[in-house]
């Protein structure tokens, strides 16, 4: 209950006076409106306190403004740093052959494709190592080798779920460009609401996905749900930066040069300016461990990676 309340006034609060000082920005926020409280449930859509019915619209229109450039803005502005991230995500993960995964917020499919890549791996590892194992094949094992060898995803499946077309239909055609034919299917969903049946998946993943959704502790629930019991989720998301200098310098980074990358690669300085304002709003490592414990998530652990800049959330359905 304390937690909640915490949580409660953190979210009210922002991150504070103390962080802005740090960040050279004047402690009430450089887009921060100064009247922006509306009457009725409320929430916050980047430093705008909006109605928790627009939000969902808002963040909409964000990504379907960026869908497009979204992929070359990511790369431009972590120097290809998120690749490195999501490749972290699945190697904790470590699927084996037969995992069913529920990518939500899946966007143009990147954690999908990692998946499906590193099931394919270490299929074709497994073989070769079979192969090289039996001298002496039988006709039985031949036949089954052959035919593992046609179907390198075995039962591997990935689902990616997105609110937004415009994002999934990009994450299509890489699909097809990356030459990913099976394995995968695209599904428009809302993650507060997800239209999948109880007890389906063995893995949730999302992605820099949480942080947009409206209701996260909905979303969380969802997560639950759909997960079978031994299931895990797995969340990477932006969160805080612990060494003051680095936490300045990403601040000044965040504030002054993301916008205008926007705005130059994407012609859309207001997305990339939501963008620097949601991380700023989402809840650091020890208060979203407690949300996903709230969602009845069990052995909740995380790692942050890169000073924090960003952390990996795990807990079990159990
Ligand atoms: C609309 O919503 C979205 C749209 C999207 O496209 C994507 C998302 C979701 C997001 C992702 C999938 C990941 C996207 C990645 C980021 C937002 C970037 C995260 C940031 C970093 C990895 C960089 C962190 C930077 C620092 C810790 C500080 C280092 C920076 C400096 C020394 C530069 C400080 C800046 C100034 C003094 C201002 C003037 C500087 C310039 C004009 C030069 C520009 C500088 C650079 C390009 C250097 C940047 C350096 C790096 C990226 C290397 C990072 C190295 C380390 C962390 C050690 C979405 O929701
Ligand atoms: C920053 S992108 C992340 C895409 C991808 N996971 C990645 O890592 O590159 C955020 C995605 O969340 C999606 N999104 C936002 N709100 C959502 C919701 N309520 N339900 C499902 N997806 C949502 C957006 O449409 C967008 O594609």
């Amino acid at each position: 209950m304390a937690a909640r309340r915490s949580r409660a006034l953190w979210q009210l609060s922002g991150r504070g006076w103390s962080r802005a000082l740090l960040s050279l920005r004047p402690p009430w926020g450089w887009a921060r409106p100064m009247s922006t409280e509306k009457p009725g449930a409320h929430t916050h859509f980047g430093f705008e306190t909006v109605s928790e019915e627009e939000k969902g619209g808002k963040v909409y229109q964000v990504f379907e403004s960026v869908a497009e450039k979204y992929d070359v803005m990511n790369d431009s502005m972590s120097l290809g740093l998120h690749r490195v991230w999501k490749d972290l995500l699945l190697q904790k993960m470590h699927p084996f052959s037969g995992t069913k995964l529920l990518d939500v917020a899946g966007g143009t499919g990147d954690i999908a494709f990692r998946f499906l890549n590193y099931i394919k791996a270490q299929n074709q590892r497994q073989q070769q190592r079979e192969l090289k194992s039996h001298q002496n094949l039988s006709w039985e094992e031949i036949g089954k080798w052959y035919q593992n060898s046609r179907s390198p995803l075995g039962e591997s499946h990935v689902v990616i779920c997105d609110i937004n077309k415009e994002m999934l239909k990009v994450g299509k055609k890489k699909a097809q460009t990356l030459g990913h034919k099976r394995g995968l299917a695209w599904v428009v969903g809302d993650a507060e609401e997800l239209p999948f049946d109880d007890d389906k998946f063995d893995v949730y993943t999302i992605a820099f996905g949480i942080r947009n959704v409206t209701h996260i502790d909905r979303a969380l629930q969802e997560a639950y749900r759909v997960l079978k019991p031994g299931g895990r989720f797995l969340c990477l998301e932006f969160s805080q930066v612990s060494n003051p200098i680095i936490s300045r310098l990403y601040d000044l980074y965040s504030f002054q040069v993301i916008p205008v990358m926007g705005e130059v690669i994407a012609g859309d300085w207001k997305s990339y300016q939501y963008l620097v304002e949601s991380i700023r709003r989402f809840p650091p490592q020890e208060e979203f461990k407690e949300m996903i414990e709230d969602a009845g998530f069990q052995k909740v652990t995380y790692e942050s990676l890169t000073s924090g800049i960003v952390a990996i959330h795990s807990g079990f359905k159990l």
